[in-house]
């Protein structure tokens, strides 16, 4: 591997080669038969001195070319989320920020007093120096001194203490007013984007990162700035006491800035990067756990088990890389603390031997320094904090940077008729699965669409629900476009039932009215009759009120499927789109299902996408769906006596 390509292989959410594993929706990576990780990024363990410098030096700089090529990447996905940029971190964080200038400038004022409290106790021992050194002070002189310390002291720890305190109720603040731009964010995300994005770096986004960036909103922004004015004041009071004892602090300041600014610049890229690793870890983890079952059938446990540990050594040269940006900063720090304080005791000899300077002051200074290194200390981890809340806060940011996919008006449909016209559709761009397709749905009426597999008929179906829109052309009811709808009005004119069914966590009540939050229990009953729920959910211990889903009473596939149903029933949507609506069902429970649903279907306009054709023979029409065009549209004794493509298929299905 060349220098310029160095990385592991690129992963398929960035390189676009998922591949599905046949009869299976989970994606699959490529099986690695190479080590992922290149030799050059390996630890060098042996060799001279300045072999294994030089080595850490390449593998510093592939790491560093590896965080700039991981950022750009990531900034423009191809169809995961995409991360915002600098500029739009500060833009939220004014806006966070704008509406609590008072609060944040109380608190600023309340630290900036304590810290001016602590650089007035140098100020009185330098007194009490000068002092006690002269032989002519009277003791009660003194005695004031001593007691001016310890006043200022108190003063110092009751303004630290209210400083803190109001720190906290600002941070808590921050925290819910980020926490819930985040839901609000998350929640307006297109479901395409939702599907095509990794669950892993969803989940990682809106757990570690909503984490990381408000740690550093609540404690690393307001103690890096109350850190800043600390440092500031302290060197100020270090010139006020001795302009020729602060030289040696305030050279040491320019190297100080330069190790900073070096880290500033190559940080962000570096967490950034480290934040996608984790990103990756967890989608490997829930890919694995998603497909327990497939990775158990095909005893791919070994290869799954290789591609974490690929993950997270990755994760591990992130991380390392990150780690000695810190640490090349922190040597430039330990030198730029110790070394003034040598040169102050030397120069501070030889001034107060010339007579330049007192002894007081020379006290006073060697104070200072060792009051300047905490506030510095604290100002420079806070800024390393506050990186990994930028890196974090672009990742959040990048989520609200996905276009939302509709503009919701508030036009009514006029009438119940649903049409598409033209419509074409691509799940990556250039390729086409829908070719210019037209559909026209009576009122009523029940269209069956058959074809292969692949064809795109749940991509018709999805469009002709509303869920994603069309790349051209149009899908109207009563004359509005779909995306046009509020997405509350478009679930109650047309709906689509696919084969997967969520039942969220909550009572069975909550699940059945999602769409009309406002039904009551005897349309919900009734709702869950119809679909013939009700004989169960009898039974459960609380009846309605029984809480389901995910670690409460679990349901049966068939079950959560009636519920699904009962939704409908409650949505009471004038046009119903059913993808395999039955096909989780036991052929018992199927049957009886397909009672109720006839009786739901009554009255309403059904797009039926059909594999198992005697749905196909009982429609009104049926679509013959082949490479993403309609072939044949027609009854099924027309297309019958046609004797074309739907004639062959159900000879095929018949015979
Ligand atoms: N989320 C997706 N991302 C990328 N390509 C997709 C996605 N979903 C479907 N496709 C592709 O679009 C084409 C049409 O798929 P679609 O699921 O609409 O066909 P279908 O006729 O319903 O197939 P089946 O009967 O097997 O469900 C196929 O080539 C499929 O691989």
């Amino acid at each position: 591997m060349t220098e310029g390509t160095a990385g592991p292989e690129p992963r398929p959410e960035t390189a676009g080669a998922a591949e599905k594993l046949p009869g299976s929706a989970q994606t699959w990576r490529p099986a690695i038969s190479e080590p992922v990780i290149p030799d050059e990024l390996r630890p060098a363990r042996t060799g001279p001195i300045r072999e294994r410098l030089g080595a850490w030096r390449r593998r510093h700089l592939l790491r560093e070319q590896r965080a700039k090529d991981t950022f750009e990447r990531s900034r423009h996905p191809e169809r995961g989320l995409p991360v915002a940029s600098g500029p739009a971190v500060w833009t939220f964080l004014r806006s966070l920020l704008a509406g609590r200038r008072r609060i944040l400038i109380g608190l600023l004022v309340l630290h900036a007093l304590a810290a001016v409290a602590g650089l007035v106790v140098p100020q009185i021992l330098r007194r009490l120096v000068d002092n006690a050194a002269a032989a002519d002070t009277a003791a009660a002189t003194l005695n004031s001194l001593a007691l001016a310390v310890a006043g200022v002291v108190v003063a110092q720890a009751l303004l630290t203490f209210a400083a803190r305190a109001i720190s906290a109720v600002f941070g808590q603040d921050l925290l819910a007013a980020a926490r819930e731009y985040v839901v609000h964010t998350v929640l307006r995300l297109p479901l395409s984007r939702v599907e095509g994005a990794s669950t892993g770096d969803l989940v990682t986004r809106v757990t570690r990162d909503v984490g990381t960036m408000s740690e550093s909103v609540r404690w690393g922004l307001p103690q890096a700035v109350v850190a800043l004015v600390t440092v500031l004041l302290t060197l100020g009071a270090m010139i006020y006491n001795s302009p020729l004892l602060s030289l040696p602090l305030l050279l040491s300041v320019p190297a100080l800035a330069f190790a900073v600014t070096r880290y500033l610049k190559r940080a962000p890229a570096g967490y950034i990067t480290e934040g996608k690793t984790y990103s990756d870890i967890n989608s490997t983890l829930t890919e694995t756990v998603e497909g327990a079952r497939t990775v158990e059938a095909f005893g791919l446990g070994e290869k799954r088990r290789d591609l974490g540990d690929d993950d997270i050594e990755v994760s591990a040269q992130a991380e390392r890389y990150t780690m000695s940006l810190r640490n090349l900063l922190f040597i430039v720090i330990d030198f730029a603390y110790s070394s003034p304080l040598v040169w102050t005791l030397l120069l501070g000899g030889v001034g107060y031997a010339n007579g330049w300077v007192s002894l007081g002051q020379l006290t006073a200074a060697i104070l200072y320094i060792q009051a300047v290194v905490e506030p510095l200390d604290r100002l420079i981890a806070n800024v390393d904090r506050l990186q990994v809340g930028v890196a974090s806060t672009t990742r959040l940011l990048g989520i609200a940077e996905v276009p939302a996919d509709r503009e919701p008006t508030d036009r009514q449909p006029d009438g119940v008729k649903l049409t598409g016209e033209d419509l074409r559709f691509a799940y990556r761009e250039g390729h086409d699965v829908l070719h210019g397709v037209d559909v026209d749905l009576q009122p009523g009426e029940r269209l069956a669409i058959v074809g292969p597999s692949g064809s795109g008929k749940s991509t018709l179906g999805r469009l002709l629900a509303g869920i994603n829109g069309p790349r051209t052309g149009s899908v109207t009811v009563g004359g509005v476009e779909l995306l046009d709808l509020r997405l509350d009005l478009l679930r109650t004119e047309v709906a689509l039932v696919t084969q997967e069914h969520h039942v969220f966590v909550g009572t069975v009540r909550d699940n059945v009215v999602l769409a009309r939050e406002d039904s009551d229990d005897a349309t919900v009953i009734e709702a869950l009759r119809a679909t013939g729920a009700w004989e169960w959910v009898e039974r459960l211990p609380e009846g309605l009120g029984t809480v389901v889903g995910s670690g409460k009473v679990r349901l049966t596939p068939a079950q959560a499927q009636q519920i699904a149903l009962a939704r409908l029933v409650v949505a009471d949507p004038h046009t119903l789109v059913l993808d395999e609506a039955t096909s989780l069902i036991d052929p018992r429970t199927a049957r009886t299902l397909e009672g109720s649903m006839s009786s739901l279907m009554e009255g309403r306009a059904v797009v039926a996408i059909a594999h198992r054709l005697h749905t196909a023979h009982d429609a009104d029409r049926i679509a013959v769906v082949i490479d993403g065009q309609i072939a044949e549209l027609g009854s099924h004794d027309d297309l019958m006596a046609a004797n074309g493509a739907y004639a062959a298929l159900w000879r095929a299905w018949t015979s």
